[in-house]
C-alpha cells in the first residue's frame, strides 16, 4: 500500500505535517527544550518545534483514547460486579533498525506520563527477547539478528499476556548495545503501569514460533501501534552515519562488542556498515519489517532531515 496515494478504500486517513499540526489544539506543551535534547538518540535531530507539531498532537489523540479506553473497562467491571485489576494501555512502536523508534517511544512516554489519568508509562524493547549470541551463533543466527526467527517469540508472548492479565511486577530481559549482547540477568520489572510502550522492529509481525507453529500476534495485545516510515535509501544513510559516528564515541568503550572496528580506518569502517546493512538490516526491512506497515494505527513518514512530513491515521 502507498501512503502517499490511498485510494478512496484505504483505511487511513492521510494528513500533511501542517494539518496534523494543527490537531494538538490547545494541549499545553510539556517538555522543555533540555529534556528534548536528553531523550533523543545519537543523530535524532528532533527539536521542541517536531515535538509541538507532531508528538503533542499525538499525545493528545492517545490521551483520548486511553479515557475512552479506561471507560470501557470500567463498564465491563461494572456489568460483571467485579473489581478486576487495572490493566495497562499498551502501545507498540515498529520500524526499521535506525529509523528513530526509540527517540518516538521516549518522546511519547515523556509526554504521556504528564497526563492526569496516566501518570505511569512504562517503556520496554523487544531487543531483550532476542535470543543470546551464544545461541545465535551456535544455530548460525548471527546475521539475522533482529529477523523473527532471532527472538524468543514463546517468552515475548508470555510477557505480553502477563501484562494484559495485570500481574504485579511482571520481568523482562534486557540487552545492551554496547556488548551487542543480551545481559546475563539483566531484567526490567514492570508493575502494572497505566501505560506499557514496547518498542522494536518486530512488533507488527505475524506470530510464528522458530519451531513453525503458528502463534498469537505481539500485537494482539496492543491498543495502538505506531510504525515509523522513510524511504529506504534514507534509512540506510541514517544507519551508515550512526555507525560512523558510534565509531567515533561508543565503539571507543573497552565493554563495546565493536570496539574492535574503532581503530579502523574510516573507509573500512564505512565497508563493515555497509555489510551490515546489506546482508542484514535491509533484508530484515523488506521481508519482514515494511510488509506489517499496513497493520498499524498510524504511521509517521519521515523526510530526509529525519523530520515527520506525512501522518497517516486507521480509520478505526
Ligand atoms: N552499536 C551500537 N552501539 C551503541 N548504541 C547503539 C548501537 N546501535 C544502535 N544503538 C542505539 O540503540 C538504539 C536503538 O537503535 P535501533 O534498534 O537501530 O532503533 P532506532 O534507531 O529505530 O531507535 C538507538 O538509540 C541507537 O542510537
Ligand atoms: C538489536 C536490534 C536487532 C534491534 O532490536 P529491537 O529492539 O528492535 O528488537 C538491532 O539494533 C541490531 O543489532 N541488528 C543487527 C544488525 C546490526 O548490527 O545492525
Amino acid at each position: 500500500m502507498d501512503m502517499r496515494s490511498p485510494g478512496a478504500k484505504s483505511p487511513y486517513r492521510i494528513f500533511s505535517r501542517g494539518e496534523w499540526a494543527k490537531l494538538r489544539a490547545d494541549t499545553p506543551m510539556t517538555l522543555s527544550e533540555a529534556e528534548v535534547e536528553q531523550l533523543r538518540s545519537v543523530d535524532d535531530p528532533v527539536d521542541l518545534r517536531e515535538v509541538e507539531q507532531i508528538y503533542l498532537p499525538i499525545s493528545r489523540l492517545l490521551a483520548l483514547y486511553v479515557e475512552a479506553t479506561q471507560g470501557l473497562y470500567n463498564a465491563t467491571r461494572a456489568f460483571l460486579n467485579t473489581n478486576g485489576a487495572k490493566v495497562p494501555y499498551i502501545i507498540g512502536i515498529g520500524g526499521s533498525v535506525a529509523v528513530g523508534k526509540s527517540t518516538t517511544a521516549r518522546l511519547l512516554q515523556a509526554l504521556l506520563a504528564r497526563w492526569p489519568n496516566t501518570p505511569k508509562v512504562d517503556l520496554v524493547t523487544t531487543d531483550g527477547f532476542l535470543l543470546p549470541n551464544a545461541v545465535l551463533e551456535e544455530e548460525g543466527l548471527m546475521q539475522r539478528k533482529g529477523f523473527p526467527e532471532s527472538y524468543d517469540l514463546p517468552a515475548l508472548l508470555g510477557f505480553m499476556s502477563d501484562i494484559k492479565a495485570g500481574k504485579r511486577r511482571v520481568s523482562a530481559p534486557v540487552y545492551s548495545h554496547l556488548t551487542y549482547d543480551v545481559v546475563p540477568g539483566g531484567e526490567v520489572v514492570v508493575d502494572r503501569p497505566d501505560i506499557l510502550i514496547l518498542e522494536g522492529l518486530n512488533v507488527l509481525q505475524a506470530g510464528t514460533a522458530r519451531s513453525g507453529k503458528a502463534m498469537p500476534f505481539v500485537s494482539d495485545f496492543f491498543d495502538f501501534s505506531v510504525y515509523i516510515d522513510a524511504e529506504e535509501a534514507l534509512i540506510h544513510d541514517w544507519y551508515v552515519h550512526r555507525f560512523l559516528h558510534l565509531r567515533e564515541t561508543a565503539f571507543r568503550d573497552p565493554q563495546s562488542y565493536f570496539q574492535r572496528y574503532a581503530a579502523l580506518p574510516a573507509s573500512d569502517a564505512l565497508q563493515l556498515a555497509e555489510g551490515l546493512w546489506d546482508r542484514i538490516n535491509l533484508p530484515n526491512l523488506r521481508d519482514n519489517i515494511l510488509p506489517t506497515r499496513g497493520r498499524a494505527s498510524l504511521v509517521l513518514r519521515k523526510a530526509a532531515d529525519h523530520r515527520v512530513e506525512e501522518v497517516a491515521l486507521r480509520k478505526l
